[in-house]
């Protein structure tokens, strides 16, 4: 059997001196695999990533890149491996997008000069696939909500990780753009785990859905079996009603 790339275990964690937000969740996922996490506001999804990508330590359980631990990986090792896109964009508003994107290089620092050859091409292709030449040039600070996402997904890129995890990677993004971040991700043959609150694009774009709820894990599978109305409505305290009867599933809700 293949090792999962990312393995969460047992995975306890609250702010200090609090109780615990997310309780004994586990579940792994394989190279190449795109999952959606969903779940109510509050339900936990922004602290589980943070565990994921190693910038907080769970209070209990270990979550394992390639089968170790991932403190036992450098931050910079971890970095090469996983890359993330978070809400919070940088606050530094007067780089430009393409030393925006340049800094998803770092990791990969060597020094050489052919190094600094290869990272340019790196940066310029991840600048083309997210659509960016146009404003490559631009200060970070005075692009649109949705450009400046598209940045923060093309840094992402020039870190050429294994795993990409991203939260909310659609927010400010027009109808088009979202539909274009979902495809490219999923054509990207990396692994992916991303939060999305549309349950739609959840059940189009992604192979696999963890639904929290209240801090636990309330399903994961195939989108068809974790979105179940039942567990919808569990999770969002919303009646829902799918329509499975076209090419993608339809939701409806009502309070
Ligand atoms: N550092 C912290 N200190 C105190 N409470 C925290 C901290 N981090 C998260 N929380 C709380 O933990 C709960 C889960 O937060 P989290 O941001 O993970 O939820 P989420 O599912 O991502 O929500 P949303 O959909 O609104 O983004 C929330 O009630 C939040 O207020």
């Amino acid at each position: 059997m293949t090792l999962p790339i990312l393995e969460a275990r047992g995975l306890c964690w609250g702010p200090p001196r609090k109780p615990d937000i997310l309780t004994d969740i586990s579940f792994s996922v394989a190279e190449g695999e795109v999952m959606a996490i969903c779940g109510a506001n509050g339900a936990g999804k922004s602290s589980l990533l943070r565990m994921l990508y190693r910038y907080v330590a769970p209070r209990k359980g270990t979550v394992s890149l390639m089968g170790r631990d991932i403190w036992l990986h450098s931050a910079r090792d971890t970095a090469r491996q996983i890359a993330a896109v978070l809400q919070e964009q940088p606050s530094d508003f007067a780089l430009t997008a393409r030393q925006i994107v340049a800094l998803g290089r770092l990791p990969h620092r060597t020094g050489f000069a052919t190094a600094a050859i290869r990272d340019a091409e790196v940066i310029s292709a991840a600048i083309t696939r997210l659509d960016l030449d146009r404003f490559a040039d631009h200060a970070f600070g005075t692009l649109s909500g949705g450009e400046k996402q598209r940045v923060m997904v093309a840094r992402a890129l020039a870190q050429e990780p294994h795993v990409l995890i991203l939260d909310e990677p659609t927010n400010h993004l027009d109808i088009r753009h979202q539909l274009e971040l979902l495809a490219l991700l999923r054509g990207l043959g990396l692994t992916v785990i991303c939060t999305l609150h549309d349950l739609t694009l959840a059940a189009q774009y992604a192979d696999r859905i963890l639904v929290l709820s209240q801090g636990r894990v309330l399903s994961d599978g195939p989108p068809d079996q974790a979105l179940s109305e039942h567990h919808i409505a569990t999770a969002f305290n919303v009646t829902a009603r799918v329509d499975r009867s076209g090419p993608a599933p339809r939701f409806s809700f009502h309070l």
